[in-house]
């Protein structure tokens, strides 16, 4: 039987917001705010600090039940739902939070493992063992890093530790917060490159807040806009420009914002027939290596 167009609509939108309002007390951070995210596509979310990113991004991992409004995720809703309900649907994404959050008394190789002894708990510790493995080295890491704890990594180490553990369940959607924050330029784009390389390879769909002004450019499909507790644009950047909103004149067409584009032109002229952000291998050195070159952000 073919798909309804309510179905292939929900196929295509792996994320469905309608109508979200959140508030903490008196503070509305959200009033009918919608947002669609398309299969396969990385959506960077930006906004001024303060704006509801992350509270956005919580509401739709439902950590935020939400004032009002109605989210689906993989066509189904996920706003109310009972505990073992939900329980499926968040197998199937991956989320990096903002700093990384690893456990500090687990080893890397244990922390990867977190989520496959919540979900799959009966699972051959051998085999979760092996699967941490893996996902340590997909994620650009040595295999030597998976019996170290956190506090031997450095920073770059550590967000891609946090991908590993984001990555355990074989997600089709990864939320990251910050991904580059902290990180320095060479290690950012590298971070950048392992992005966009797993979203290829894997067939992920990506929501991504940032700041960073060259993940924006380099890495994702397109961007939605919050402000006035709204997403009130979304788009690729281009299309966002022609939009003539002021905040996001001055967001992209700003001095960070046009360093961001010159560094995109430079790269693309060194490379006319592969645009590539930046000519940085998505290496576990290259995570650690000092900065050497310029990066704009917000
Ligand atoms: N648990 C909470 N209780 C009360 N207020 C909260 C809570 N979580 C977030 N807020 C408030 O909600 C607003 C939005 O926070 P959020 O962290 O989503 O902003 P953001 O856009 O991600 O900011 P940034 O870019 O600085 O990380 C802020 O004013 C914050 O203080």
């Amino acid at each position: 039987m073919p798909a309804s167009t309510t179905d292939r609509d929900a196929d295509e939108h792996i994320i469905q917001v309608r109508g979200l309002k959140n508030a903490f007390g008196e503070q509305v951070i959200h009033d009918d705010l919608d947002l669609d995210v398309r299969r396969g596509e990385i959506l960077g979310v930006v906004g001024g600090s303060g704006t509801g990113k992350s509270v956005l991004m919580r509401s739709i991992i439902g950590l935020q039940t939400p004032v009002a409004g109605d989210i689906t995720v993989f066509g189904e809703p996920t706003v109310g739902r009972e505990e073992t309900e939900a329980t499926n649907i968040r197998k199937r994404w991956g989320v990096l939070f903002q700093g990384g959050a690893l456990f500090s008394t687990l080893t890397v190789s244990e922390n990867v493992q977190v989520p496959l002894r919540e979900f799959y708990g009966d699972m051959n510790p051998a085999l979760m063992a092996e699967i941490a493995a893996y996902k340590v080295v997909m994620t650009g890491l040595k295999p030597d890093a998976g019996p170290k704890f956190p506090a031997e990594l450095s920073g770059g180490m550590k967000k891609r530790a946090g991908l590993a553990r984001a990555l355990a369940l074989d997600p089709e959607l990864l939320f990251l917060d910050e991904p580059t924050a902290g990180l320095d330029p060479i290690g950012a784009a590298a971070f950048d490159d392992l992005t966009k390389s797993l979203q290829k390879t894997l067939g992920l769909t990506v929501f991504l807040i940032t700041h960073d002004l060259d993940t924006l450019y380099a890495i994702c499909d397109r961007v939605a806009v919050l402000a006035d507790k709204k997403v009130i644009a979304v788009g690729t950047i281009d299309e966002l420009l022609a939009l003539d909103h002021p905040w996001i004149e001055e967001y992209f067409k700003g001095p960070r914002g046009r360093a961001a584009v010159a560094t995109k032109d430079a790269q693309a002229d060194a490379h006319p027939t592969e645009i590539k952000s930046r000519q940085i291998a998505a290496s576990p050195a290259a995570a650690t290596e000092p900065a050497e070159q310029a990066r704009t952000t917000d």
